[in-house]
């Protein structure tokens, strides 16, 4: 088996091969009926795993995004995707084969975090990479729905207006593109996905309703996308099904709850993806009216440079901590001593006791935030060589809000 980076050329081929191991055809479009996600794929990015008779047997490609690091710095990432090979050659080393060369490819960019999607949760530990960001599904009973009396939520200054997907295309991608710059966690969605309609609504050519929010001068500063599913015609209601809320504040966010829970018809209100421990469900009288639905994991990271993604994301308490980190998959070992002052990280090699030992895909989960590093000390995962090494772990890497993405790719 042999790996060869792709080109431009081999678009029609590299669909190909990737549907079919999918079990896809071409064609499909994605679940909500919308765009071709794969027409934004970076061929110059991309590799094949090719078979002894010279065929394309396997592929794998990178996204060129920015992540947003807690703390705000936005920095260049890989968003690996478009990972398949075919059912005849499976479990032959191809995923193996072409991980180990885009690690490679990546770090020679110069990239120094690589993130994906897994679609199973089994295949990329292995890798190197680590579970980082959730999202959850928040269901909310529309008829239960009311705003209790707020002690000090920020009254809404602002405007909304209804639009369809179709006509606002460039007002959506400003707003999410200034929304994304400060969330951690959040992907850029470059361009191209909006030129190409590529990926899910409201990017998508799926019709969506869109509420858009305005601030007080009339700049856009958060939208909702929306549809409604079939009308249940003994009820007389049916599911709002919310894709995503972006917003630039809780204000915002609160505003666009709003008026999505405010729509006639509806027996329950369906966000998509609200991040972990937010507070909408506190805002409402009743807090059992909105029900937290099973916690997914969403972007899987995994670090190419330790000590530089240490030093890159800002911090929110000081503190020093010795990590003895080890990548079994590039045959790395190190040691390092990162000490925290002022928001800032300094990250040098050492050789001190260490206070955690750690595989560097678990380094990946708690890196954004997203998972606290007690958590995977009482699951085995990390080793604490003192009681108290996972106590200053957590203050450490813990963050101004929790990570979070929903940027499908
Ligand atoms: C970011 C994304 O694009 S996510 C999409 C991933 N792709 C898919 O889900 C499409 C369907 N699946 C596939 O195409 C293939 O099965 C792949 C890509 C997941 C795996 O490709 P393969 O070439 O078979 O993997 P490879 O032979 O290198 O396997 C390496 C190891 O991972 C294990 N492994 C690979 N895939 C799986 C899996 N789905 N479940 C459990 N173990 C797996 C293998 O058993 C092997 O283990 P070993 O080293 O202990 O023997």
């Amino acid at each position: 088996m042999e790996i060869r980076a792709t080109t431009e050329q081999d678009r029609e081929a590299f669909i190909a091969t990737m549907h079919s191991a999918f079990g896809l055809f071409p064609g499909t479009t994605t679940a909500d009926g919308g765009g071709a996600w794969w027409s934004a794929v970076e061929l110059d990015r991309g590799l094949f795993a090719v078979a002894d008779d010279g065929r394309p047997v396997g592929t794998a490609a990178a996204y060129s995004f920015e992540l947003t690091l807690p703390g705000g710095d936005a920095v260049p990432v890989a968003g690996v995707t478009a990972v398949g090979v075919a059912p005849t050659h499976r479990r032959q080393g191809a995923l193996t084969a072409m991980m180990r060369r885009q690690l490679s490819d990546i770090r020679e960019r110069g990239e120094f975090l690589s993130v994906l999607l897994a679609s199973e949760a089994v295949i990329y530990r292995r890798f190197g990479y680590g579970p980082a960001t959730y999202t959850n599904k928040l269901t909310v009973q529309r008829h239960r729905a009311d705003f209790a009396a707020l002690r000090a939520a920020g009254a809404d200054t602002g405007s909304v207006e209804l639009l369809r997907s179709d006509d606002c295309q460039e007002i959506l991608e400003e707003v999410y593109d200034r929304y994304r710059r400060a969330q951690p966690g959040a992907l850029s969605r470059p361009h191209r996905w909006w030129e190409l309609r590529a990926g899910q609504a409201p990017i998508s050519p799926a019709p969506r309703h869109i509420v858009l929010h305005r601030d007080a001068d009339g700049v856009p500063d958060g939208y909702a996308s929306y549809a409604l599913g079939e009308l249940d015609r003994v009820n007389k209601t049916s599911t709002l099904t919310v894709d995503e809320v972006i917003a630039l504040d809780d204000t915002v966010f609160t505003a666009l709850a709003r008026t999505v829970l405010g729509h006639d018809l509806i027996g329950q209100v369906v966000f998509k993806h609200v991040p972990a421990r937010h507070p909408l469900r506190w805002q409402l009288a009743d807090i059992r009216a909105g029900e937290t639905g099973a916690e997914d994991d969403w972007l899987w990271v995994r670090l190419l440079d330790v000590p530089r993604a240490l030093v890159e994301r800002g911090w929110f308490a000081d503190g020093e901590l010795v990590l003895d980190v080890d990548d079994a998959f590039l045959g790395e070992h190190g040691r390092y001593l990162l000490t925290v002052r002022d928001g800032k990280a300094e990250c040098v090699e050492t050789d001190r006791e260490p206070d955690l030992s750690l595989d560097v895909s678990d380094l990946g989960s708690i890196y954004l935030g997203g998972t606290t590093p007690s958590t995977l000390v009482r699951a085995g995962r990390i080793q604490a060589h003192h009681p108290r090494a996972a106590v200053v772990a957590d203050d450490l890497f813990r963050t101004e809000r929790p990570p979070h993405c929903l940027h499908w790719f």
